[in-house]
């Protein structure tokens, strides 16, 4: 019996231990191997789960955590492992402004289930990515964002949502679903040319479940889409099925119809939202014979996914932060209240001319977006193909490199007293409202929030609009509602009840 055949026959008789052994030899080894990058500093990763923690992960947001750990590490960039994903983020203002506004640094990492990151505008890259992002910005633009047009849409918007607050008469409610209604018939305004009734049961059930993707959508789904075989577990783990049955809905029930729709009554010289200008493109190349390219039904689907995720739970959200604080700090109610009585009156639509004379209130808004980080680390870019050097440090192709906001908002070497609520920090010494760049929500470069300029204005006529018409106050004996945050792919407040009292 030759020595290769006795190996042969060890192996097979000890199978399970050899098994075994091997995997342990495997993550050893790449926990061990020196690496062939300059990392930045940060914690030890553990083998596999790297720096996170799975019992917490349900409840894990870790901008805190990581903002006090690069101060523990004196470093403006960090480095953490998330399961198998490099998680490189960055801590200061300048370091922020010279990455992401690098022409090298504008990519999503290619991950997991492939289907989940190639389509639509916020997850692709490359050239489908500067494409889409070009056209969306343009026709939106055309459509009326952040110009005089959509402000008539929106102030409409704010006239039916009047009308039912009117209806509560001042009771208390929990006011979600009607921001939410309002915010995201903005966007079907100029996607599909017409808003919903709020009672509109393909509203509902599309705005139950966009919620419900959020919702779901961090940590469990990320897990599993880091995880390409996540798919094929049996049951719903990382809820990646639930997810896409949601998404199935809202691709057959409400845009597959509105395309429909839309087709039908296609006039390319008369073209009245955004998806009839995404028809046309559709049109030209089936005229043309061309078949590589990404003006596709099913494109245009993603397209508008994107638009109603991205749009309508961050500034419903914010909004929800913006009416908390407002009960937290009546005295700065107040103040607001008087500014837009003083300026505009009681009876006339606040318009986004009042803006200028307005400094109290902007300040305030801003600091709300200051202090309440909704999208705590935003959507994390990543270097292409190539390694990338950032500060020194040497990090590998396709890493994650995002902004922890959290680090740039409560910096203490830069706003003094981060963690109090203080709009007058806004507020030049002539009185006029002083914007910083320090505040930035939206991130910045190239690739930082496409809908920008539709999310200040709905903020400021939604809020301003609001205080000129009510008192936000807490029923009789309510507790004051807590400023907890609420983990999930949105930073939301926890649900809480308020008045809307109207006098004037
Ligand atoms: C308060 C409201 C909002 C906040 C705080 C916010 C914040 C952000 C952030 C942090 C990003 C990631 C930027 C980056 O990758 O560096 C982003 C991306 C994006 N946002 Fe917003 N957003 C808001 C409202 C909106 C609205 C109203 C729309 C659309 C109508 C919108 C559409 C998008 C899109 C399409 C992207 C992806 C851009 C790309 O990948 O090129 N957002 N947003």
């Amino acid at each position: 019996m030759g020595i290769l055949t006795l190996i042969v026959d060890c192996i097979h008789d000890n199978m399970t231990t050899c098994l075994v052994f091997l995997l342990v030899f495997l993550v050893l080894w790449k926990y061990f191997r020196p690496s062939p990058w300059r990392l930045p500093p940060g914690p030890r990763p553990w083998p596999i789960i790297g720096n996170m923690n799975p019992l917490k992960l349900s409840t894990f947001i870790g901008d805190v955590e990581a903002f006090e750990l690069a101060r523990k590490y004196n470093t403006p960039i960090l480095y953490q492992r998330w399961f198998g994903m490099n998680m490189v983020t960055l801590h200061s203002y300048d370091l922020v402004k010279e990455v992401f506004t690098s022409d090298k640094m504008v990519d999503r990492v290619r991950q997991g289930i492939d289907k989940w990151f190639n389509r639509g505008i916020i997850q692709v890259s490359g050239q489908r990515w500067v494409e889409q992002r070009r056209f969306t910005l343009s026709t939106l633009r055309d459509f009326g964002l952040g110009k005089n047009k959509i402000e008539k849409t929106i102030q409409e918007e704010i006239t039916e949502l009047f009308e039912n607050l009117d209806n509560k008469k001042g009771e208390s409610f929990e006011p979600t679903s009607l921001l939410t209604n309002a915010i995201s018939n903005i966007i079907c305004s100029m996607i599909f040319g017409h808003r919903f009734d709020y009672d509109d049961t393909t509203f509902k059930n599309m705005l139950r479940m966009m919620d419900e993707n959020i919702e779901i959508h961090m940590p469990p789904v990320f897990f599993g889409t880091i995880i390409p075989f996540a798919n094929w577990l049996p049951g719903d783990v990382c809820h990646v099925k639930r997810l896409e049955k949601n998404l199935k809905y809202m691709q057959d029930e409400v845009f597959g119809p509105e395309f429909r729709k839309h087709l039908e009554n296609h006039d390319p010289n008369n073209m009245n939202d955004f998806m009839d200008v995404f028809i046309n493109e559709i049109k030209k190349r089936e005229d043309d014979n061309e078949t590589e390219h990404w003006f596709t039904e099913e494109q245009l689907g993603w397209v508008i996914e994107d638009l109603f995720l991205a749009g309508t739970e961050t500034s419903s959200s914010t909004m929800r932060w913006a009416f908390l604080s407002m009960l937290h700090y009546p005295d700065v109610q107040m103040k607001v209240r008087k500014e837009i009585h003083d300026v505009i009156g009681k009876e006339r639509l606040v318009s986004m001319k009042d803006r200028l004379n307005l400094p109290y209130t902007e300040a305030v808004l801003l600091e709300i977006q200051r202090m309440h980080i909704i999208t705590p680390y935003g959507m994390p870019h990543c270097n292409r193909d190539d390694p990338m050097e950032i500060e020194g440090y040497l990090l590998p192709p396709q890493c994650n490199v995002a902004v922890n906001f959290y680090s740039i908002h409560y910096d203490p070497d830069y706003w003094d007293q981060p963690e109090i609520f203080n709009p007058d920090r806004f507020i030049g010494e002539d009185g006029k409202f002083k914007r910083d760049e320090h505040v930035m929500p939206f991130s910045i470069g190239k690739r930082s929030c496409l809908g920008e300029p539709l999310a200040r204005m709905e903020l400021f006529l939604f809020f301003a609009s609001l205080l000129q018409r009510y008192r936000i106050a807490l029923a009789t004996g309510q507790p004051l509602p807590s400023m907890e945050r609420n983990a999930g792919g949105i930073i939301k407040p926890n649900p809480y009840n308020v008045c809307f009292i109207k006098d004037c």
